[in-house]
């Protein structure tokens, strides 16, 4: 069907009462600066009817209209359907439709390990994020998806830039760049960011975030990234050649060699995997800032704030070596590992990734942030 927009109505995999809609035209996804100008635009719109207007179009639609309760009827089989497979609370019956979440990924492990399949997908609930689990239960998710997709796509697209978030590990740097022929492009976090860079950067075939979010530039780099993602990776690429893996998967079954597991093990056989891989979330104290006269008000200013104290401590320590290109908050690499301090795209938190070849150089780079920001945040870190 070819139609020029479209809207998605979805629920949220981290609240149940903040669902939300996704507005997509035909060229692409909308981002939330082209959200907040249509809201302003219509809000301008109503602003400026007269009252008499208004009264106006409402008697003319009321002559000329029928009325069909049409949602209610629409609406409540809806409801019947949900309520029929969640139950009446408007909550997901085992857990919630998160796939990056530990007892979701429980679940498919099990459900693929009962049934001896060779793959289990499993998607968020507006199916736009993935995570594959091979035939011995073993996760693809974050690092090692990304590393199977770029494996997929650079047998087809040799020398792509992989255009991929910012918490991504070395591993899958040297993975992309020394086994698979790539260029690794860490840029910021956000799908729609990753997307737009490799859309307006140097050419690519795939953007993708460690948290399974995921375009094509054969699927015209829709951001319903798992949907598309996983079209492509199971059934039909876009120049209709049946895929790789379940090509690869039957064939090797063919043959009697071995089921799901080795041959997705096979195309990411390489990247190194940190040790500790740590993910925080720094809350900031607004009411005992330690910070610059004059910083007042937005959590923006004070987040920017805590990350130039930041730098300026790990510029000034020889122990630690600026990440040469980088594309959001202070990323640094220390002791065998690194980490990122940015703000969040979503929330009034600082995250803090940091990945480390062990628990005690884990704790050394914690430390550093530790002592730039501890007096302004209510979390420690520990
Ligand atoms: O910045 P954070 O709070 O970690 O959130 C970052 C994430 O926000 C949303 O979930 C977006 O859909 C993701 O593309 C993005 O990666």
């Amino acid at each position: 069907m070819k139609s020029s927009t479209f809207n998605l109505v979805s629920s949220y995999y981290l609240s149940f009462n903040k669902n939300r809609f996704k507005f997509f035209t035909n060229a692409g996804g909308l981002k939330k600066p082209d959200i907040k100008d249509i809201l302003e635009r219509d809000a301008e719109i109503y602003k400026n009817f007269a009252v008499e207007a208004v009264m106006n179009s409402k008697k003319i639609t009321s002559t000329s209209v029928k009325r069909v309760d049409y949602m209610t009827v629409y609406t409540s089989d809806l409801v019947k359907a949900v309520r029929k497979a969640a139950g009446d609370t408007g909550s997901f019956p085992n857990h919630i439709s998160n796939p990056v979440y530990k007892p979701a990924m429980k679940a498919i492990t099990q459900v693929v390990l009962n049934n001896k399949a060779d793959l289990g997908i499993i998607f968020d609930t507006d199916v736009d994020r993935l995570v594959v689990v091979d035939s011995t239960g073993r996760e693809f998710n974050r690092n090692r998806l990304i590393a199977l997709m770029s494996a997929i796509v650079l047998e087809e697209h040799i020398g792509t830039p992989i255009v991929i978030d910012s918490v991504t590990s070395d591993g899958l740097t040297m993975f992309i760049e020394k086994k698979l022929g790539g260029k690794h492009h860490r840029f910021k976090r956000g799908y729609k960011n990753i997307i737009d860079e490799a859309i307006l950067g140097e050419e690519s075939h795939l953007a993708i975030e460690t948290s399974g979010h995921g375009a094509l530039k054969g699927n015209h780099w829709l951001d319903d990234g798992a949907k598309n993602l996983t079209l492509w990776f199971c059934f039909l690429y876009y120049t209709r050649q049946p895929v790789k893996i379940l090509n690869k998967l039957a064939s090797a079954r063919a043959a009697g060699l071995y089921g799901g597991s080795k041959v997705l093990i096979d195309l990411v056989d390489g990247p190194e995997e940190p040790v500790v891989v740590e993910e925080m979330r720094l809350k900031i104290n607004r009411k005992r800032p330690n910070l610059k006269e004059g910083i007042c008000g937005s959590f923006r200013d004070y987040g920017e704030a805590m990350l130039n104290q930041l730098e300026n401590r790990t510029d000034s320590d020889p122990k630690f070596q600026k990440a040469p290109i980088n594309f959001e908050g202070v990323s640094v690499s220390g002791f065998g590992g690194w980490f990122l301090l940015r703000l969040s795209f979503h929330f009034p938190v600082l995250p803090l990734n940091i990945e480390a070849p062990s628990y005690e150089d884990a704790v050394k780079l914690g430390l550093i942030v530790d002592a730039a920001v501890k007096e302004n945040l209510w979390t420690h870190l520990h």
